[in-house]
Parts: structure tokens; C-alpha cells; sequence
């Protein structure tokens, strides 16, 4: 369970809006929720306060009850252990092997030994159908065989929840899809909370249980994904239908 109360997050310039106003939302247990929002409304940058990247301005982060915005560096390292992420552009290590890449998080955070290491990495390749990858670099792989290898590793070390900034961004139709499908099913069987920012609402909403809309820092909406198609706030149903005419 992910709470968070009266989030506040200012701009590195006195005179800018804030990035995040006083944002209230819950995440429960096991549950996929969507974060949507137009360019620059403050999605990723609430996901790095989640995990503890950014530090926060106001308000709390309670993760599984423990406020992380009051945490020390030290304690935070440990906290992250219970956290997957995905980041925008992969971000995966161009210099590692996709094996290397992978293991890195249980390299980082857990002493396993080698072989633990190697059947945790065989595991994941298998569940994201990228089978015997190990040895491959990045720069060899299509944009969608990268998005899966950050996929294996943002769920490598069963972390309890797992952040994804648009894991989908730049592929085709058919592999976004696909994509959508794994961290749904990878979410299902690992039962982790995960908050998924994407631009692509037409798959997202088919994952989501609930959904989020942040607009201008603020959170303008909350609810299951069923109420964000039916909902008649303006600037959300615009935006969750595609629609030009409306005021965004
Ligand atoms: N580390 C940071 N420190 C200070 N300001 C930041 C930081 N990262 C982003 N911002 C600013 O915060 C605002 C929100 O950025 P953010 O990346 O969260 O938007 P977003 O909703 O994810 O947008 P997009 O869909 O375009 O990726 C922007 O004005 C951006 O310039």
C-alpha cells in the first residue's frame, strides 16, 4: 500500500508554479494503478518521489506505513529494496550485458550467490520471451527487446512494488500491446503494487484497476478505471477520450 498525503513539490525557481500541489492519493496492495496527465504535469516526478530520488517539499509517502519523505539516505536504501522501476528511455547500462543489466538490482540490494544470480536471470529472460539473452549488449537489441530486458529487471528481485514510466513509449502498435499484456500478467502473478505512468491511454486503461489524472501539479482525479471512461469532469473526460474540442 502506497499513501500519500498533501505531496508538495516546488519548482527549482521561486517564481514557477509548483510541480506537485498537494497531491492525496492511495495506491492499494496488489493493486495497477495509472498515472495520466498531460506533458510536464508532474507524473514522473511523483514517481521519483515515490522511490525516493527527488526529495519532497511537503506532505507525506507512506510505504507500507513508513514515511519515506523523513527517512535518511541509509534507511531509504533499504526501503528501496521493496521497490521494481522502469524508466523512462530504459536506462538500461549500455556498457552490460543484458545478464549484467538484469542482475543488477540483486547484485545491489541482496547477497546471492552467483548461481542463484544466473537461474533468477534465466527465469525472467524466459518470462519475457527474450530466452538465452544473456550474453547480448543493448545496442543490439530492437527498441521492444529493450523494454522487456527493463521489464526483467525491474521485477528481477520480486520487489512488492514496481514503478513503470512509460514502459511502452516508441513501439509499435502490436509490442506496446504486448508489453501491456506482460506487466499485467507479471503484476498478477507476483500480486505487487504498481503505479504505471503512460501516454498511451487506450492500453493503459486496459490494465489499469484504478487510475490517477495529475493536471498542472494537481490531482484532478481519482478512481477505478471504470469511473475515469465514465466520468464527466471536463478536462478528464477529454483527455482520457482524445478529444480536440474541450478545454486543455
Ligand atoms: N529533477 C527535477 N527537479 C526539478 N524540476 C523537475 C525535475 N524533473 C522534472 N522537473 C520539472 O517538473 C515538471 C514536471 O515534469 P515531469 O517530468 O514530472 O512531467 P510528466 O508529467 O512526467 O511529463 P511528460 O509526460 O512530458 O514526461 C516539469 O516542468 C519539469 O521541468
Amino acid at each position: 500500500m502506497i499513501e500519500i498525503r498533501g505531496l508538495t513539490k516546488h519548482a527549482r525557481e521561486p517564481s514557477a508554479a509548483p510541480i506537485l500541489r498537494d497531491v492525496s492519493l492511495q495506491v492499494p496492495k496488489g493493486c495497477l494503478y495509472g498515472l495520466i496527465g498531460p506533458g510536464a504535469a508532474g507524473k514522473s516526478v511523483l514517481l521519483k518521489l515515490v522511490v525516493g530520488l527527488l526529495r519532497a517539499d511537503g506532505g507525506e509517502i507512506l510505504v507500507e506505513g513508513e514515511d519515506i519523505t523523513q527517512m535518511s539516505e541509509l534507511r531509504l536504501q533499504a526501503v528501496r529494496t521493496k521497490f521494481g522501476m522502469l524508466f523512462q528511455n530504459n536506462a538500461l547500462f549500455d556498457h552490460l550485458s543484458v545478464a549484467d543489466n538484469i542482475a543488477f538490482p540483486l547484485r545491489r540490494l541482496f547477497s546471492l550467490s552467483e548461481d542463484e544470480v544466473a537461474a533468477r536471470v534465466a527465469e525472467r529472460l524466459a518470462c519475457v520471451a527474450l530466452p538465452g539473452f544473456e550474453t547480448r549488449m543493448p545496442s543490439g537489441l530492437s527498441g521492444g527487446q529493450k523494454k522487456r530486458v527493463g521489464v526483467a529487471r525491474a521485477t528481477v528481485s520480486h520487489a512488492s512494488i514496481v514503478l513503470y514510466d512509460e514502459p511502452a513509449a516508441g513501439l509499435d502498435p502490436v509490442t506496446s500491446q504486448k508489453i501491456f499484456d506482460l506487466l499485467r500478467s507479471e503484476q498478477r502473478a507476483s500480486g505487487a503494487t504498481v503505479i504505471m505512468v503512460s501516454s498511451d491511454l487506450d492500453r493503459l486503461l486496459t490494465v489499469t484497476d484504478r487510475v490517477g489524472m495529475l493536471y498542472r501539479g494537481q490531482l484532478i482525479f481519482d478512481g477505478t478505471t471504470e469511473e475515469a471512461r465514465k466520468t464527466t469532469e471536463p478536462r478528464v473526460r477529454q483527455f482520457v477520450h482524445g478529444l480536440t474540442e474541450g478545454p486543455l
